[in-house]
Order: structure tokens, then C-alpha cells, then sequence
């Protein structure tokens, strides 16, 4: 209320004296306070509101000496509403009229009923259909950080616990949480302040202690044991904090979170941030969404699914047995073609576990009970086919069995709803006939209604001997027998006048009056009727709250599953085979995505890493398809972790621990941080993290600044990784020198594209072969990019003064312009690189050298 500068005890209207009471508890989110067929908003809200969801600010009479502002939105339309305001990342407190507004005398009670908070949500039309929206909450400890998270609207619940902040930037990162609480206090890494959704939370709500006394009192146990984080402080503080927020936020019962569970960290390849970014696994850098691995892996058919094939893909796992089965499980489904009875089949589920979740909220609709039911029923076929003879899978085995025979339950919702019931339970209409004796009297009475009506329409007629004699019904003044002006002569005695219209008089008689007290309470005990048996309905569902959530977590894999064959199946993948021993060889290896959006065909290529053969310089010009071929190593590794086919002829994977990628995409402008520098952080994140089982690309390090300086650390750290790390690495670089550091028994290799001239036409080959470029075709690719002729023609002229003159060195690509234009003397930078011998420097002391040289570059 700061602009508004109103004292809530003045003399305010009773009524928005109750507004700044509930107004109180919630100062910083928006009110919605409903009145009637409103929900208003005043003051400060109101502005705000106006402005974020374009409606008209208006005022409302006076209050305290002083207009009141205030916007409103229709009650019946504040979905779509509350929809924009989330997406916007607001809170909205919900304050409804609690008592019966025609039978209270003064004002009617008010009272804030939820929060909607955009990591809470759970109604179907404030949710992204193929996405999780999650809330996530992280703790601080001596170790490092404790992380909880909640799918409140797929009733998940899970943490784990993580020992640096860069490790945290990739859990967040792979989360993308819609809400992070965090203790409010100081000293927390900068990347988490431009976090979207960012709350701060009381310190004391994160203490493992008080938290420890929260998780037992809302699962009701004595001890965490069950979940595995009794020894897990940072993680039971984070929880603890989420909960405290989720109960005061939603203030109900949420008997949809069944446990937590806790994920750990060594069951995953790790993915740091920068990694998921450059891999573009389901956002583009430049944030677009087509084009990406998930939009050409997800032909999942239920919603679920497709978020489980997100949460898959953002987390490739080490558990190879687990692989190995699922690999196995879509070797079965393709190889029967099972995978295409089964998507038919999935056709009539829908998004189950959504509708769980809104079961045990109570909040779901009938469309969702009509699904559920549809989904229940499709249940027989699915198990069915999965367990025909000659289907010879454990993982599909398993599967099957976790279906479950929700037979007695698919029955009770088949007998109970009807086929197509209406949206909204509140007019009723939902609960099928036959289902329930006592409503179908009730109905009974209202549908004998007409005939009555029109026998006593008739029988009316007679005795009075007016044959325009109406029989009729209106909402304001119920039944009526409605006589024209000029039969006012006519009207027996006892009829009573009810209604006079211009040209009408209309009537009522006990006999009617009778029938109306009759339908009207008929049609308010089958209302009513419905009502309870809908909230039974829920009850019985609730109580097979458990197995039916396996069931729902079974169907999405087993569409994450199928997804796979059909993919396989129509991209030409091929199995992937984890192996024990170390090492990566991919047969004629494809990029998913570039080879899904090019017209012309895609050149396979192969690629062998392994112990002997730890590092691949890659030389070629550019535009070649070093990028591609990199990523698609990523990408190979990436699906076959997953439990999907690959695009390669044959792949055979040993142990991997880690994918680090250092390619140079978009710069980090936004984050205020140079090039040059975002490239050394992620350099220096890669050396301090790869291992022999890590995949590791570096595309063309050291670009970011001059060229010595550039050579200088992209020699360094191809070393580093090769002799150190002893990481599989693939390094692209235009710095031809890095070709000369293959040598036999030093695990350093060379491998090269090509492009061939054609006239005055450039054709890149795209074919990998052993051994280091010949040719950079830099003016060619410049003069394919549309640089002008006279630019061109004077770096010809220049290129061959350099090639006929001194050899310089070093060089960017043979024969490169650049070095010998800019070689010597050699300047203070240079002489400083020149002493700088990486192998004797601490990580602490190279990235203060780093700082030094970068210094004396910026001179
Ligand atoms: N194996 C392939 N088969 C067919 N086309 C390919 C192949 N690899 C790459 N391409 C095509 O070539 C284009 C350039 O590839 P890429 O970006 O990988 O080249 P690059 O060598 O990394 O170039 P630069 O050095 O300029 O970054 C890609 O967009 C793709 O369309």
C-alpha cells in the first residue's frame, strides 16, 4: 500500500476494512477479492494488475475521505487470468466469500481460501501440458547445499544434496524450477539472484532441526529413515522449507505427496549448465524450442510422457543394467512392431497423473474422472500385448506388472460417470443413470415434470374454455399459468395473480404450487445428491491413491518407451551397446538434429576415443562440420544414457562420467561477462572436472583473444586434458599447430574435414578423416558469406604476399594471414604467456595469471 499511503484504521467502509485485514497477511502478492460475480483489486494491486493484465483501472466510491482505485476481473473468466499472472512469475492471494452471501445480514465473510504461486499450481489450465512446474527450495550447509523440490501437480517430491555451487548452477539448471525459496540472507552466489520466481524465506524455516520435526509431523512418521535422508541435514532443511511454504500457500490437506525421494548425484552422467546450453537438448541458445533434441526424440503420445522424456533427457543416467533393459525393451517393441498397438492404445489415456494429483486435492473435474475411467479401461489391451507370447522383454515384464488390474475401479467410474459428462460439476448432469437409486428418483421427479405440465396445460384449458392458456416457467418467478389481458373476465377464482405483464396477467393455484415445492427441492436433492456422490467418488479413488500413481508412472514410460521404437524405427537408429570397457566408437555416426532438418543428406561419420586414442585434434575449414561432428559424439552418448536408440550404424560406450562441452556459442552479455572470460570459466570448470570416463568437446578455445595468447592456453589445455585428465576429448581448433602435438603413444590423434573446389563453387565434403586439414578456404567460406568482392580480392592479394614470403608462426589454419600481420615484436602479453608453464600452476594461480594477462591484453 506504499503509494497509496492509507491508514487501514481510518474511517474505511466496513467492507474494505475486511479487504486490508486479509490484505495483511499477504502485503507483497496481488488480492483477488471476490464480490459476487467479481474479483476486485484496489489500490496498489489494482495498478499493478491493470498494467500487467491490460484491464481498465477504474474507482470505487470513497473510502477514508479518498477514492478507491480498483480493477476487477469476471469470476467466471479468472482462469485465463490467473493463467497470465503466474506465466508472469506473480502470486495471487484468493479471497473468497465464505458464507452465503442472501442469508448473511451485515457484510458476508471473506477469507483468503489459497495462494497461487507459479511453482505451485495444479489447475489444468495454469500448467504447461508438456513441461513439469516445479518449486524448488535450497538449504546452505558446512558441505554445501541442500535441494528440494515438489511436482505438486504430479504429487512428486525429491532431494539431494550437492557439494559445490557450480554442481548446484547444474541442478537448477537441469530443474529450471518455476519458484526458489532461499533462506533470506547474504551470501548467496550471484547466478541465483536473476534466478526467475526467486523467494526469500525466513532462515529459520530451513534449519534441519525445526524441518526434521515438520517432514515427521506431514508424512506422520517417527523417524526419516524410510526416505533415506536421516543422515541428509542440508537436503531434510531444503524439504522442510518447501513444505512449510506448499502448506502455507495451498492450506489443505496434500495427500498426494506419499514420500520424498532422494536422487544421487553419482546415478547420472553430470551436465553442468553450460553443457545443456551448447547440447541444446530442448532450448536452443537462442532460446527457441524447434530444432532441438527433444523435438526430434519426443513423439510421445500422453502429456506425462512427454514430460518424463524431458526429465530423461536432462538426466542420462550411469545405471547401466537399468539401460541395458530399456535398450532391450525398445529392441522388443521395434522389432514386433508391438510399439504401434501400443501408441494406439495410449491414444485414450491422457495425462493420468495430472489427474491423480487433482484427485487427491479434490479439485478434479468430471472430464478428468471420464478420462481416468477411459485410461482404466484401455488398461486390459496394454497388458495384454506386453505380455503376449514371444514378447520376451524383463523391462516391458515390469512394466506390465506395475499397469496393475485396476479392473473393480475402471468399473465403479464406468458405472458412475457419464460418457461425456459436462465441464463443471455445478449444474450437475455428471453422475450416470442407474448408478445411484435415490438420484434417479430425484430425477425422475423433475423429468416427469413436462408431462405434467402439459397435461395440466390441457386439462386447464378445458375447464376454463381458453385455449391460449400457457403453462410456463421463469428463474425469477417459478411456474405460472399465463392468461391474456382480454381473458381477465374468465379467471376462475383460485387462481392467484403471481406476475402482471404488459399484455398478460400470470397465475398460480395451489395444485401448481404444490408441484414447484416438489421439482424445485427434487431438482436441489439431485443437485445435492450428485455432489455427495461425486465427493464419494473421490474418496474410493483416493483410497487407490497409491498403486493407481504407479500405474500412471508405468504408462508414461511405457509412451517414453514406445516413442523410442517409433523413433528407431523411422529415423533408422540402432542399438547402442554399453560395454565395460573404457572408450567410445561410434560407426557412421549422424547429428539427430541437423540430419532431421537439412534437405540433403546427411554424411555418417565415425569416431573411436579410447585409452590409446584420448584426444582428437580436429582440423578443417570452417562450416566443415567439426561443430556437428562433436555434438552428435554428445548427442550419441547422451541417447544411449537414456535408454534410446542412437543415429549411428553401431555404438559401443564405455563407463561415462561426465559430458563437458566448451563450444562458442552466444555470448554471456547478459550476465555482464565477456567473451573471452565465459570461455576461461568454462575452460577452467572443464579441467577441474574431467576424468578418463568424461566425454569432453572443445570447440576452437582461445579464439576469444589474440592469437598468441590464444594458441598459447589452446595448446595448454589440449595438454592438460590429454596428460591430466586423460579425458575422451574431441578438440576442434583452427590453430594448426595443435596438429603437431600427435605423436604416437601420447594419445593425441588428428582428424580433419574437407572441402573440395568446384570452379568458383567451395563443396564441403563433411566426411571425417584421420590426419590434420590441408587448407583453411577461409576467403572462400567469406566469400560464400556474401562479403564483398573488392574485401576479398585485397585478402587474396595480402594471403599471397604472406604465402610467398616468411613462413610466420605461429599460425591459425595453414597458411593463415593473421600471425605474421600482427607477429612481432613481441609484446608484453606475449612474453608474459611465454612464461607461463600451466602444468606447474595451481587452478588458483592460473586463474590469476589469466586475470594478469587479460590485463595487460586490455592495455
Ligand atoms: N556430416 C554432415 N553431413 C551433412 N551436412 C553436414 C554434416 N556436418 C555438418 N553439416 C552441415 O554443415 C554446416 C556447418 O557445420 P558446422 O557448424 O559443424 O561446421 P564447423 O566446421 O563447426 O564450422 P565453424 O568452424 O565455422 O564453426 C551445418 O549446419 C550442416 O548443415
Amino acid at each position: 500500500m506504499s503509494r497509496d499511503t492509507v491508514d487501514p484504521n481510518a474511517q474505511h467502509t466496513p467492507l474494505m476494512r475486511q479487504f486490508f485485514a486479509a490484505k495483511a497477511d499477504h502485503p507483497d502478492i496481488l488480492l483477488f477479492f471476490r464480490m459476487g460475480d467479481f474479483y476486485e483489486l484496489f489500490y496498489d494491486d489494482a495498478r499493478r494488475a491493470a498494467k500487467l493484465l491490460d484491464i481498465t483501472l477504474t474507482q470505487r466510491g470513497q473510502s477514508a475521505g479518498a477514492p478507491i482505485p480498483m480493477a476487477g476481473v469476471p469470476y467466471h473468466a479468472a482462469e485465463g487470468y490467473l493463467a497470465r499472472l503466474v506465466a508472469l512469475g506473480e502470486s495471487v492471494a484468493i479471497c473468497e466469500q465464505i458464507g452465503d452471501p442472501a442469508a448473511s445480514k451485515g457484510l458476508v465473510e471473506r477469507k483468503v481460501v489459497r495462494v497461487i504461486t507459479p511453482g505451485t499450481v495444479t489447475d489444468e489450465a495454469l500448467l504447461e501440458e508438456r513441461r513439469d512446474t516445479l518449486l524448488m527450495a535450497v538449504s546452505r550447509g558446512r558441505r554445501g547445499f541442500g535441494l528440494a523440490w515438489a511436482d505438486l501437480a504430479g504429487g512428486r517430491f525429491q532431494v539431494c544434496e550437492v557439494d559445490s555451487e557450480d554442481a548446484l548452477a547444474a541442478e537448477i539448471a537441469r530443474l529450471d524450477p518455476a519458484e526458489l525459496l532461499l533462506p533470506d540472507e547474504d551470501g548467496w552466489p550471484a547466478f541465483l539472484q536473476s534466478q526467475r520466481g526467486l523467494r526469500r524465506r525466513g532462515p529459520w524455516h530451513f534449519d534441519p532441526d525445526s524441518a526434521r520435526r515438520a517432514l515427521l509431523r506431514f508424512f506422520r512418521l517417527h523417524d526419516l529413515t524410510a526416505f533415506g535422508i536421516e543422515e541428509r541435514p542440508m537436503a531434510v532443511g531444503a524439504a522442510g522449507a518447501l513444505l512449510h511454504y506448499v502448506e502455507e500457500t495451498q492450506k489443505q490437506q496434500l495427500p498426494h505427496l506419499t514420500g520424498i525421494a532422494v536422487e544421487e548425484a553419482s546415478d547420472s552422467i553430470a551436465l553442468n549448465a553450460a553443457t545443456r546450453r551448447h547440447l541444446e537438448l530442448d532450448q536452443r541458445v537462442d532460446g527457441r524450442n524447434e530444432h532441438t533434441l527433444v523435438g526430434v526424440l519426443d513423439s510421445t503420445i500422453t502429456p506425462m510422457g512427454g514430460r518424463l522424456l524431458r526429465r530423461w533427457i536432462h538426466r542420462p543416467l550411469r545405471r547401466r543394467e537399468l539401460l541395458r533393459q530399456r535398450h532391450q525393451a525398445v529392441g522388443t517393441l521395434r522389432d514386433s512392431a508391438l510399439y504401434e498397438g501400443l501408441r494406439e492404445a495410449l491414444r485414450g489415456v491422457g495425462d493420468v497423473e495430472r489427474i491423480l494429483a487433482r484427485v487427491a486435492l479434490r479439485s478434479a473435474r468430471p472430464r478428468d474422472l471420464s478420462t481416468l475411467r477411459d485410461a482404466l479401461i484401455a488398461l486390459p489391451a496394454l497388458r495384454g500385448a506386453l505380455s503376449a507370447p514371444g514378447v520376451d522383454s524383463p523391462g516391458l515384464a515390469a512394466l506390465c506388472e506395475r499397469l496393475g488390474d485396476h479392473a473393480p475401479t475402471a468399473d465403479l467410474l464406468q458405472r458412475a460417470i457419464l460418457p461425456q459428462p459436462p465441464v463443471l460439476l455445478r449444474d450437475g448432469g455428471v453422475i450416470a443413470d442407474g448408478f445411484d437409486a435415490e438420484l434417479d428418483r430425484y430425477r425422475t421427479l423433475s423429468s416427469d415434470a413436462d408431462s405434467f405440465l402439459a397435461e395440466l396445460e390441457l386439462r386447464e384449458r378445458e375447464t376454463t374454455g381458453i385455449s391460449a392458456l400457457k403453462v410456463g416457467y421463469n428463474r425469477v418467478h417459478g411456474y405460472y399459468i399465463e392468461l391474456g389481458k382480454a381473458h381477465a373476465g374468465k379467471v376462475p377464482t383460485h387462481y392467484t395473480r403471481r406476475q402482471t405483464l404488459a399484455n398478460a396477467e400470470r397465475y398460480i393455484t395451489e395444485e401448481l404450487k404444490q408441484f414447484e415445492d416438489q421439482v424445485l427441492s427434487a431438482r436441489d436433492q439431485s443437485l445435492a445428491r450428485e455432489k455427495a456422490l461425486w465427493e464419494s467418488l473421490l474418496d474410493a479413488l483416493n483410497a487407490e491413491l497409491a498403486p493407481l500413481k504407479q500405474c500412471a508412472a508405468a504408462l508414461a514410460e511405457l509412451d517414453v518407451l514406445c516413442g523410442f521404437a517409433e523413433r528407431a524405427e523411422a529415423l533408422d537408429w540402432s542399438a547402442p551397446e554399453l560395454v565395460e570397457e573404457p572408450g567410445i566408437e561410434i560407426i557412421d555416426g549422424r547429428h539427430p538434429v541437423v540430419e532431421a532438418v537439412r534437405a540433403e543428406p546427411f554424411e555418417p561419420n565415425s569416431l573411436r576415443l579410447g585409452p590409446e586414442r584420448r584426444l582428437l585434434v580436429l582440423t578443417g575449414p570452417n562450416m566443415g562440420g567439426k561443430s556437428t561432428y562433436m555434438r552428435q559424439a554428445a548427442l550419441i552418448v547422451l541417447l544411449a544414457h537414456i535408454g534410446s536408440f542412437v543415429p549411428a550404424r553401431s555404438a559401443r560406450i564405455g563407463p561415462i562420467d561426465r559430458i563437458l562441452t566448451r563450444i562458442g556459442a552466444g555470448d554471456d552479455l547478459a550476465r555482464g561477462q565477456s567473451t573471452f572470460m565465459v570461455e576461461m570459466a568454462e575452460t577452467s570448470y572443464i579441467l577441474h572436472h574431467a576424468s578418463e570416463h568424461s566425454l569432453v568437446l572443445m570447440d576452437e578455445i582461445g579464439r576469444g583473444t589474440s592469437t598468441y595468447d590464444g594458441l598459447a592456453l589452446a595448446r595448454a589445455c589440449a595438454l592438460q586434458l590429454a596428460r591430466v585428465n586423460r579425458a575422451m576429448t574431441l578438440f576442434a581448433t583452427h590453430y594448426f599447430e595443435l596438429t603437431e602435438l600427435a605423436a604416437p603413444g601420447n594419445g593425441i590423434a588428428n582428424a580433419h574435414l574437407d572441402a573440395v573446389e568446384h570452379g568458383d563453387k567451395l563443396v564441403f565434403m563433411h566426411a571425417v578423416k584421420d590426419g590434420p586439414a590441408n587448407r583453411s578456404f577461409g576467403l572462400q567460406v567469406a566469400a560464400l558469406a556474401g562479403l564483398p568482392k573488392g574485401v576479398i580480392a585485397e585478402a587474396r592479394e595480402v594471403l599471397e604476399e604472406l604465402e610467398s614470403g616468411h613462413k610466420p608462426a605461429p599460425r591459425r589454419d595453414p597458411p593463415s594471414p593473421q600471425m605474421s600481420l600482427f607477429a612481432a615484436p613481441a609484446s608484453p602479453l606475449e612474453q608474459a604467456v611465454k612464461e607461463i608453464d600451466p602444468d606447474d600452476l595451481s587452478p588458483r594461480e592460473a586463474l590469476e595469471a589469466l586475470y594478469r594477462l587479460k590485463k595487460l591484453a586490455e592495455r
